[in-house]
């Protein structure tokens, strides 16, 4: 999917929402488990509870893969059910890779010739020979990590050069050069607020994927505030506070009231900012 496609999506939908699939085994509905696949079976009442209301879904590896086998073949189900089900979603396989050269163009291959998936999250810190073999797919994203939400991201992202240049500032204007608009997005934290209108100074265009409001208490305002763009540029995820909303069985229709929340949330901050 492109950008303007991407961007279509959003006025169609009036939503910037990526719901994040963080499908952990011990959180779904209990009742759940006497199903064959209850990851599998989890997750598409959720995709079907919410398609609508949202753009893009974000499996994590971590919680796929902490399953062995059968993890992963529930993660290929989900890929593949939405991409049969669902052909206008974006789909983000979060799995935060980047290694020597030969190694990405492995994981590379995996997430885009195997699964066909849309983007993948990497890391930048080995640098540009290991994220340029994602780069090598004209019609896929890298969605590089900028400016993390968590409370480590003080550890390394805001430490400075002798010129006064934060280390998140650096990743993002080094590594915008790696390839165009079309094929970077970057990762901000939604509980980083009005550093957004930093980010913005370095990549006034690029789509952000942006993690952190529900559970971690971002703030989609703020996130608008400073960070929207001519075409939105956002991707905002909400995971465990959409997809843990009911333990019963009406839990996806749960889910659909959290997502419905925010999705009419970003619908007045769309109109607000004139791009509805
Ligand atoms: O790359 C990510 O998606 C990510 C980056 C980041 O800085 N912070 C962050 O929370 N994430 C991911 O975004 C999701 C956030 O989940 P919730 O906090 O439950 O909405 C998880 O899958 C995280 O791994």
């Amino acid at each position: 999917m492109n950008r303007k496609e991407l961007f279509e999506n959003i006025k169609r939908k009036k939503s910037f929402l990526c719901v994040g699939l963080d499908a952990d085994v011990k959180k779904i509905p209990q009742y759940l488990l006497k199903e064959k696949d209850p990851i599998f079976t989890f997750n598409k009442q959720i995709i079907d509870a919410t398609a609508d209301l949202c753009v893009a879904y974000k499996p994590n590896l971590a919680f796929y893969e902490s399953l062995g086998i059968d993890g992963w073949k529930a993660f290929e189900k989900t890929v593949k059910y939405i991409k049969e089900n669902y052909s206008d979603q974006f789909i983000i396989a979060d799995a935060k890779r980047g290694d020597i050269g030969n190694t990405s163009e492995l994981y590379a291959r995996s997430f885009f010739e195997h699964l066909d998936i849309d983007s993948v999250t990497v890391a930048p810190y080995m640098g540009e020979d290991s994220v340029k073999p994602f780069l090598l797919y004209p019609n896929k994203w890298v969605i590089v990590l900028g400016l993390t939400s968590n409370k480590g991201s003080h550890d390394f992202q805001f430490t400075t050069d002798s010129n006064g240049e934060r280390l998140f500032e650096k990743v993002l204007r080094v590594s915008k050069e790696w390839a165009s608009e079309d094929q970077i997005m970057f990762v901000v934290g939604a509980t980083q607020g009005k550093l957004f209108e930093d980010v913005r100074r370095i990549v006034p265009n690029h789509f952000l994927l942006v993690p952190g409001v529900g559970a971690q208490g971002g703030s989609l305002r703020e996130v608008v505030e400073y960070g929207i763009n001519s075409q939105c540029g956002l991707l905002v995820n909400s995971s465990r506070q959409i997809i843990y909303a009911g333990q019963d069985e009406n839990f996806a229709a749960l889910s659909r009231e959290q997502a419905l929340k925010v999705q009419e949330e970003m619908k007045s901050l769309l109109e607000m900012k004139n791009l509805i």
